[in-house]
């Protein structure tokens, strides 16, 4: 029996030794990429530490979700279990290409799922390789020289693309690029159609720690927080959204980056793209030539220089109904903007604004207070500590808590 293979997109396969530089090359790649590139978040049974921002799983979070089907692909090395988020599935049906720090060992099985794969190679030489590895210092001495002698599992293997990384990241990540460029895909893929986990609209239920996007929602070129949730019909394009924040219905989210436990009330808009204001024309025909002309590409820079106005949003934040946020402006840490409001400054942490554009009407917590929650940071405590602690929030106000749990 042959079973279909998933195109018209690429899935693209960046691999090489511990320290070569994928992950940083993934990185600055993934800020200049247009919407037609996914470069989803690993699931790796590792803690945050230095290096790559993946998703950390415990061992059993890591067996549920693989149950469950949530990964396209996962392996193990260097006593991890890695895994990548089935959503790419789609993102590949949809004409993008998928981009990925992926194990040699898996290479085969890619060939066999994806219609189309491009393997790219990144090499350095052993004593850089070494020293970047020191540098980097996510690993102990000696799991840094197993990593240092650990054996090419597909030696053979004939890739389409080598990087010497032995310039600047910025040089490594332009040739990445370019490859992703050749790649058979569609510019300016379509929206994706089918749901990512959930069908349901936003509601009550258990939320899976891997989070739900819901209905109708595209998710492009970002990464979604543990427990976090995208309400139906949503888009959200390079967007960070942190661990525990969600967005309800209707939401259009750009460039933004998301702290955790932030509450975004529906038809919301952040960081929406602007036109250019000093050429000839404001019409987007200049930079999405390519869905004009099919020997024009589309304007790589202006996308980057767009895509690099970014919006922050804070922690433990409220963005009321049919607010807007625009590029740019940074929302601190505890603020609430109001329903409708239309944000065109920053905002300080803890301050409520309201009205268009948006003033400063009091502040949620004194400026004591404020600090001191900043300092506390209870938004990095984790999922079991917030258990353990769930009562205090619902019964203790802000000075009593910070009494209890500030060292
Ligand atoms: N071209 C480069 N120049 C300088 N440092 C680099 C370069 N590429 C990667 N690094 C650094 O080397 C270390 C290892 O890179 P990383 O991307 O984590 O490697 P890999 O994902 O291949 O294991 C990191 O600290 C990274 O910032
Ligand atoms: O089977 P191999 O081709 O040797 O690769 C083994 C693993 O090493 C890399 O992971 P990780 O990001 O943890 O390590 P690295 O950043 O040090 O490469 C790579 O992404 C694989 O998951």
């Amino acid at each position: 029996m042959t079973t279909q293979k998933i195109g018209p997109g690429t899935f693209v396969a960046v691999v090489g030794a511990s320290g070569v530089g994928k992950d940083a090359l993934i990185a600055e790649a993934r800020r200049h990429a247009g919407p037609d590139v996914s470069l989803p978040q690993r699931h790796i049974t590792r803690a945050p530490g230095p290096g790559e921002n993946h998703l950390p799983r415990s061992v059993q979070e890591f067996r549920i979700a693989s149950e469950a089907g949530h990964f396209a692909i996962e392996w193990s090395a260097h006593g991890l279990r890695y895994g990548i988020p089935i959503e790419i599935d789609d993102d590949i049906r949809d004409g993008r290409s998928v981009v990925a720090n992926m194990s040699r060992s898996v290479l085969d099985e890619l060939a066999a799922r994806y219609e189309h794969l491009v393997v790219v190679r990144v090499t350095v030489s052993e004593a850089v390789r070494a020293s970047r590895l020191r540098t980097r210092g996510r690993e102990d001495a000696d799991d840094m020289a197993r990593r240092l002698h650990r054996p090419d599992p597909a030696p053979d293997y004939a890739v389409d693309a080598e990087i010497h990384n032995d310039g600047t990241i910025a040089d490594g990540a332009a040739a990445l690029l370019r490859v992703i460029r050749t790649t058979p895909r569609r510019t300016s893929a379509p929206a994706r159609r089918t749901p990512a986990v959930s069908e349901s609209p936003i509601g009550p239920g258990a939320l899976p720690s891997a989070g739900i996007v819901h209905e109708g929602s595209t998710v492009v070129a970002g990464t979604l927080g543990r427990y976090t949730e995208v309400g139906q019909g949503s888009r959200l394009a390079d967007v960070e959204l942190g661990d525990y924040s969600y967005c309800d219905r209707y939401c259009d989210l750009a460039n933004t980056t998301v702290g955790k436990f932030s509450n975004i009330a529906s038809f919301v808009r952040i960081g929406a793209t602007d036109h250019p204001l000093d050429r000839v024309s404001l019409h987007h025909f200049m930079y999405r030539s390519a869905k004009y002309w099919p020997d024009a590409e589309d304007d790589a820079e202006w996308f980057a220089k767009r895509s690099s106005r970014r919006t922050k949003i804070g922690h433990d934040t409220w963005i009321g109904h049919g607010a807007q946020v625009k590029p740019d402006v940074v929302v601190g840490n505890g603020a609430v903007i109001a329903s409708g409001a239309i944000v065109t400054k920053d905002v300080p942490p803890y301050a409520i604004v309201a009205g268009v554009p948006a003033r400063i009407i009091r502040f949620r917590q004194p400026p004591e207070i404020a600090e001191r929650l900043e300092r506390l940071a209870w938004w990095d405590w984790d999922h079991a500590t917030l258990r353990e602690r769930l009562d205090d929030f619902r019964t203790l106000n802000a000075a009593d808590l910070l009494d209890c749990y500030e060292v």
